[in-house]
């Protein structure tokens, strides 16, 4: 990875970790070095044998820690589910504790161990509200969005839903993920002028109200093997359009979350596992 390095990262320690195969670099800055868009890029382009989707800069925050996000495209993300387990599951190691709270672009964040290499994320509330997600004009009903894919007289897609888990996701509910061309549709819905960030895309199978199917194609990451906040968003989604219950496995194509969006606070909470696959110094 040396070529791909600023001065200031050389020697700083790096994990390299999946949840449920989303995969990551993250890069331990608590003792210095910055992570910018160029260098996450090449860091991720650099990297042997996996195909990185996110680089992530684990910072001193007051007496804590707090998680920067970078797409393997360089741009910065405002949350990553997936990550934030890895990032909690490293920080509980250290600390021997089962529980931990940390930073994120998006707030503050508790996570607690679910088991052995399995986390559970409290992801916050969802934000529903057209502004907030943010989409580009004013929409009374964020379930059902103005957006088609197919020719315009014949769309093989339409009306998906949009949520913000701390980033913008909009999710197509169809009744078989398998056979829909999200490498094709992905990367126009992720630059719709309605997402004027851009847009996480996934599409949803729901086979029964316990259970959703899910694939993602990640803004600034294209196809991944998992999304987490795609997953919770996924679920609040099928729940606003009445398809599932609060609690349900959402099975992508690297495992299954298990995401259940509480009723008492608004909270959406992600429990999956994670892997550590290797340690080394930049
Ligand atoms: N892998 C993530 C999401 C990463 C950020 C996303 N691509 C964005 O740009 O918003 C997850 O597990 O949530």
């Amino acid at each position: 990875m040396e070529d791909a390095l600023s001065a200031d990262l050389e020697g700083c320690r790096y994990w390299l970790m999946d949840g449920i195969g989303n995969a990551f670099i993250i890069v331990d800055l608590r003792g210095g070095g910055t992570l910018g868009e160029d260098a996450a890029r090449g860091l991720a382009e650099a990297a042997e044998g996996v195909r990185i989707d996110q680089v992530i800069g684990l910072v001193a925050e007051g007496e804590g820690a707090a998680m920067t996000i970078f797409n393997r495209d360089g741009s910065v993300a405002g949350a990553c589910g997936n990550a934030a387990r890895c990032i909690a599951w490293r920080l509980m190691e250290e600390q021997g504790t089962d529980e931990v709270i940390f930073g994120t672009p998006a707030g503050s964040v508790t996570a607690t161990r679910a088991g052995d290499h399995r986390v559970t994320v409290d992801m916050g509330a969802p934000r529903l509200g057209w502004q907030d997600i943010p989409l580009a004009e004013a929409c009374e009903d964020t379930r059902f969005l103005d957006i088609k894919v197919g020719p315009i007289d014949n769309p093989v897609l339409w009306g998906p839903s949009a949520v913000s888990m701390g980033n913008p996701h909009c999710v197509f509910f169809v009744e078989d993920v398998a056979a829909q061309r999200l490498d094709r549709f992905g990367p126009l819905i992720e630059n719709h002028p309605l997402f004027p960030e851009g847009a996480n895309v996934s599409v949803a199978e729901v086979p029964d109200p316990h259970h959703i199917r899910l694939r993602t194609w990640e803004r600034g990451a294209g196809l991944t093997q998992a999304c987490g906040t795609a997953a919770c968003a996924a679920l609040v989604s099928a729940v606003r359009r009445r398809r599932t219950g609060r609690r349900a496995d959402v099975t992508l194509p690297g495992g299954t979350l298990d995401i259940s969006w509480r009723e008492a606070d608004d909270h959406v909470l992600m429990t999956g596992d994670i892997r550590a696959l290797r340690t080394g110094r930049l």
